[in-house]
Parts: structure tokens; C-alpha cells; sequence
């Protein structure tokens, strides 16, 4: 007998919908009983994903109990915050899982990184976060509603990595930004805890997307060769045939019970 739908009362935001990893998440979160809303900045790639969610895609919005699509810049201020209100107003409630997946890379050594390529990958990776977690986070609140947000940080994040080396050669900015999400994600849980919010990081490992192409052949080579001890999913094939795979949890701060869960569950149990 199938499992019961554990999210069916659930109405699940994503944030970079449209790619791979928020494409998969949102195809799980139906899948769960979800309503999705599946945002991009990508308005027609947040449609793509809609449509394999069984919904009317549609920026307008659909009724309650389908899904729907928005197109919004996250990392612009007046952006998150309309696109609360858009959900809400499309639903008539607010989201009661949110997940934050959107972000970009502008892979450089720092000898040569540009100042642009610094702040365009904290705009959209650490303060996409920020405005997206304030701005549901206040629709919650206001509306006495509990919920769960999820933050998608990075193993390239963790501040001490298992294997003998930290950090990302090429990443300082990605890097920076996605150790930010886990400080982030922290203390917001701190903060909504007393609301009925949970607030968790999500750090995949390496997960063939979109965003992983840019990287030279030379350096997947050596990534392959290093060792992981991430835990290995099987999980959701989306239609492009992104697969989880690897993902890891740090920072679990579930009200329940700190560090029991499990990353396989993780994503699943935050919601
Ligand atoms: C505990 C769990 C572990 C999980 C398994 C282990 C995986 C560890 C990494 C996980 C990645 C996940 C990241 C995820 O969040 C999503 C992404 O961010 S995907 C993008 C990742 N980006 C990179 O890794 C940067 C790749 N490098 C580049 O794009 C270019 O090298 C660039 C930085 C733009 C510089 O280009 P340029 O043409 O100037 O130089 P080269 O490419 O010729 O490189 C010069 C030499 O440096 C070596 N190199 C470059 N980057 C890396 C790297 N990341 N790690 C190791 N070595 C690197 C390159 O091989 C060259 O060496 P050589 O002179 O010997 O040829
Ligand atoms: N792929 C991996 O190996 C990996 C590993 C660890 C963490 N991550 C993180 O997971 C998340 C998803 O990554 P992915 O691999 O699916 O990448 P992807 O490029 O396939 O998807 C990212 C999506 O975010 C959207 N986006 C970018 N900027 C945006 C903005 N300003 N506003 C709204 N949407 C925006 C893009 O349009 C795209 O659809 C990212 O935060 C990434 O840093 C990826």
C-alpha cells in the first residue's frame, strides 16, 4: 500500500525551481502531496517544472490544491517580497515550506576575481536567502502559521571538510556565500524557533546539473578521485535526468531533536 502523502497539507515555495536540484526537489515535494509553488528566475523554465507537477502552469497562478509559477529575481528586495504576496494571494495562505535552491557560480581564482563576480554570487546565494527567509518568515509570523524553511547551502560551504582539504579552489565567492547560508540558517532558526519555524541547511555534494557543466573536464577528474563520505541517495530522476548524488546535512536543528535526522530524510522531515 502506498505510503500515506506526508505533505498533503503542505504548500511547498522553491526557489530556483526551473534548474536541477529545485526541479527535483519540487517533483519530490508534489510527489509527497505538496502544493508547489516553483519560482525562477527563469519564469519559463519555473513552467517546465509546473507542468511535471501535474499543475496548469501558469504566473498567474492556479487554485488552491494546484500548483503554480513565478518568475522573480531573488536577490532583488522588492522582487521577494512580491513574490510572497503573489503565492499568497494565489493560495490564500503562505507557504509552509520554503525552499531556498536558486543560486548561481562565477567560478574565478581570487588573484583574478572581479568585484562583480563577488557580489553577483552573494546577491543571489547568501542575500536571496536573506530576503526569501525574511520575507516568508514575516507571512508566517503575521499569519500565526508554523513552517519550515530549508536553505541550500554546499559541501563546498562546511567550514571543515571530512577529507584533508576545506574549501573550493576557484570558489572564494561561492564559497563565502554558501558558509554564510549555514550562519544564516542558524541563527534565523534561533530566532523562529518560538514562532513554530524550523529553519535547516541542506549541503549537497557534487550533483550533476546545469551548474555543474562549467566545470573543466581536468577538474571533475580529480573530484571524482577524492573521497566522500556523503551519503548517497536514491532519489529522484527528473525529466532531464539530473539524480541526486550526494547530499549532506550540517546543520540539523529540527525542534524535535537536533542531529537525528538523517540526510536521506532530511529534506523530507525539515518539511
Ligand atoms: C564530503 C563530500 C565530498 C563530495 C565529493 C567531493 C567533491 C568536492 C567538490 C564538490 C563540488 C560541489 C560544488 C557545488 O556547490 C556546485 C558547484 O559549485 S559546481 C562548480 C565547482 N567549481 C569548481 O570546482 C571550480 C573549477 N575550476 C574552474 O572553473 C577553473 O579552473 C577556473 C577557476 C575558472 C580557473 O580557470 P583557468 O582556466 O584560469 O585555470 P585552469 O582551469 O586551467 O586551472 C588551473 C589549475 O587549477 C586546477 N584547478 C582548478 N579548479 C580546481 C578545483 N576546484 N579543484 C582542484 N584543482 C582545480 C586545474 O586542475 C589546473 O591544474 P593543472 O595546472 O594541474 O592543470
Ligand atoms: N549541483 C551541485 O553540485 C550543487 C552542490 C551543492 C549545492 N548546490 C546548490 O544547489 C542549488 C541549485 O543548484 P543546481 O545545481 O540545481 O543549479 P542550476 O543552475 O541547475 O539551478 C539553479 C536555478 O536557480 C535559478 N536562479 C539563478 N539566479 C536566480 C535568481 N536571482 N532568482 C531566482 N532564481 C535564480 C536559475 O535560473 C536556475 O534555474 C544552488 O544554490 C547551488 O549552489 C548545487
Amino acid at each position: 500500500m502506498a505510503s500515506p502523502l506526508r505533505l498533503r497539507s503542505a504548500l511547498a515555495l522553491v526557489t530556483g525551481a526551473g534548474g536541477g536540484i529545485g526541479r527535483a526537489i519540487s517533483v519530490r515535494l508534489a510527489a509527497e502531496g505538496a502544493a508547489g509553488a516553483a519560482c525562477d528566475l527563469d519564469g519559463a523554465a519555473a513552467r517546465e517544472t509546473v507542468q511535471l507537477l501535474g499543475g496548469p502552469g501558469t504566473e498567474e497562478g492556479a487554485p488552491r490544491g494546484a500548483h503554480a509559477a513565478f518568475q522573480a529575481d531573488v536577490s532583488e528586495a522588492g522582487a521577494a517580497r512580491r513574490l510572497l504576496e503573489q503565492v499568497q494571494a494565489c493560495f490564500s495562505r503562505p507557504p509552509s515550506v520554503v525552499v531556498s535552491c536558486a543560486g548561481i557560480t562565477r567560478d574565478e581564482f581570487l588573484l583574478h576575481m572581479s568585484e562583480d563576480n563577488w557580489d553577483k554570487v552573494i546577491a543571489v546565494n547568501l542575500k536571496g536567502i536573506f530576503l526569501v527567509t525574511q520575507a516568508a518568515a514575516q507571512a508566517l509570523v503575521s499569519s500565526g502559521c508554523p513552517g519550515s524553511i530549508i536553505n541550500i547551502s554546499s559541501i563546498i560551504g562546511k567550514v571543515r571538510l571530512s577529507w584533508e582539504e576545506v574549501g573550493n579552489m576557484g570558489q572564494t565567492n561561492y564559497a563565502a556565500s554558501k558558509a554564510g547560508v549555514i550562519g544564516l540558517t542558524q541563527s534565523a532558526a534561533r530566532e523562529l524557533g518560538r514562532h513554530g519555524i524550523r529553519c535547516n541547511s541542506v549541503l549537497p555534494g557534487f550533483i550533476r546539473t546545469p551548474m555543474t557543466q562549467k566545470v573543466p573536464q581536468k577538474v571533475l577528474d580529480k573530484m571524482w578521485q577524492m573521497s566522500s563520505h556523503s551519503w548517497h541517495l536514491k532519489t529522484v530522476d527528473t525529466s532531464q535526468g539530473y539524480q541526486w548524488k550526494s547530499l549532506e546535512v550540517f546543520s540539523c536543528n529540527c525542534l524535535k531533536d537536533p542531529g537525528l535526522c538523517s540526510p536521506p530524510t532530511a529534506l523530507l522531515a525539515s518539511c
